[in-house]
């Protein structure tokens, strides 16, 4: 049976992001222990930026994790960055471990960890590397599986920028999650808003986002006393308060269970879609049998296929045509760059066959 179970949504994550006291980690847990998590987490190694911070209390925090699980009966899930820290985790009995971004983005790294993830029943989430890297982030979710865990779960935290003007500590890059989705459909997929956000006041929102879009499941930084939070003191949020943000958010199901008269729109919308992508399909291909043509007689007359002033009356055409009707220009000019690389590519192929 599988530790992460789809059907209950959201899959539900929670506590400090770091073990710094025995009281702390109970403290939590007892404000935790009413609500539907799947998994209590804290940080007991921690990956810090600079030195001199707070690093964890490594095996020691091992042991009140220990105690959490027995009195509360909550699984248990900590970050490894090292082979050595999957035998540590396991003499203490953590269930689910996970691997952290900074660690993801290193596949000699990964590898190590898989390694000794080795005929282990241990589950394992991982998150995706800092930077946005889809496949970056699937290669690691490959070589776990490729070690044999059957158990495998993908968290998305946001990827890092130079300088964050968005309001958000971590570049959310919805369309990376979505993708992976895409790529390996029978994967769970959390979110972690904490990260994401990196502010206590946004995490709700950036949540229910990622409901709305279909993820599976939240990990969210919970601590008793966030203010006095050894690490990230600005994103967590209390029991209390990630008991109201559960009680706001609104569930998205799956297409499939969905009835009546909106399922009927959703079936005319998608049809009505479907036709107006043939229907795009059908004008590219024509309007590429003109590109041709036209390339068949620059072939013949010696002219270059590319035509800068042609091209730039084009976009600037386009574009205010796109503005008349309220679409993006940017993504408007986007699209008629590739139609115009195809374009030229067509024209060449022209050209390249009068020369031989
Ligand atoms: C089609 C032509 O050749 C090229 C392709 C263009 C296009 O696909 O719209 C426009 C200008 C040229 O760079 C043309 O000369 O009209």
């Amino acid at each position: 049976m599988s530790l992460f179970d789809r059907d209950q949504k959201p899959y539900l994550i929670a506590g400090p992001c770091s073990a710094e006291s025995r009281e702390q980690l109970w403290q939590t847990a007892e404000g935790l222990q009413s609500l539907p998590i799947k998994l209590f987490r804290a940080g007991v190694w921690k990956p810090r930026t600079r030195p001199g911070s707070f690093e964890g209390k490594g095996v020691e925090a091992l042991e009140w994790m220990a105690e959490i699980k027995k009195h509360f009966g909550f699984s248990l899930t900590v970050e490894v960055a090292e082979a050595e820290h999957i035998e540590q985790a396991m003499r203490y009995g953590v269930d689910c471990v996970w691997i952290g971004a900074r660690t993801t983005v290193n596949p000699f790294q990964v590898q190590h960890i898989a390694d000794a993830l080795k005929g282990t029943s241990l589950a394992v989430m991982v998150k995706n590397p800092v930077n946005p890297d889809t496949d970056l982030w699937q290669g690691a979710i490959e070589r776990i599986a490729a070690a044999g865990i059957r158990d495998i779960a993908a968290i998305h935290r946001g990827f890092s920028m130079y300088k964050s003007d968005s309001g958000y500590r971590n570049q959310p890059h919805w369309i990376i999650p979505v993708e992976l989705r895409r790529r390996m459909p029978g994967l769970p997929i959390f979110c972690d808003p904490s990260h994401i956000t990196g502010k206590a006041a946004n995490v709700a929102t950036v949540a229910q986002k990622a409901m709305h879009i279909g993820f599976d499941g939240l990990m969210i930084e919970t601590h008793i006393d966030p203010e006095h939070a050894l690490t990230d003191a600005a994103q967590q949020i209390t029991p209390a308060q990630l008991a109201v943000l559960l009680d706001g958010l609104v569930i998205r199901r799956e297409m499939a269970e969905t009835e009546g008269e909106d399922l009927l729109k959703i079936e005319f919308l998608r049809q009505s879609a479907d036709n107006i992508d043939t229907e795009i399909i059908e004008l590219l291909a024509k309007r590429m049998e003109l590109s041709a043509q036209l390339g068949e007689i620059k072939g013949r007359n010696q002219i270059t296929a590319y035509q800068p002033e042609r091209w730039r009356e084009i976009m600037e055409t386009r574009k205010s045509q796109a503005a008349r009707l309220s679409l993006n220009q940017d993504y408007i000019a986007a699209l008629w760059q590739i139609i115009h690389d195809e374009s030229i590519r067509k024209q060449l192929e022209q050209l390249a066959s009068k020369v031989q």
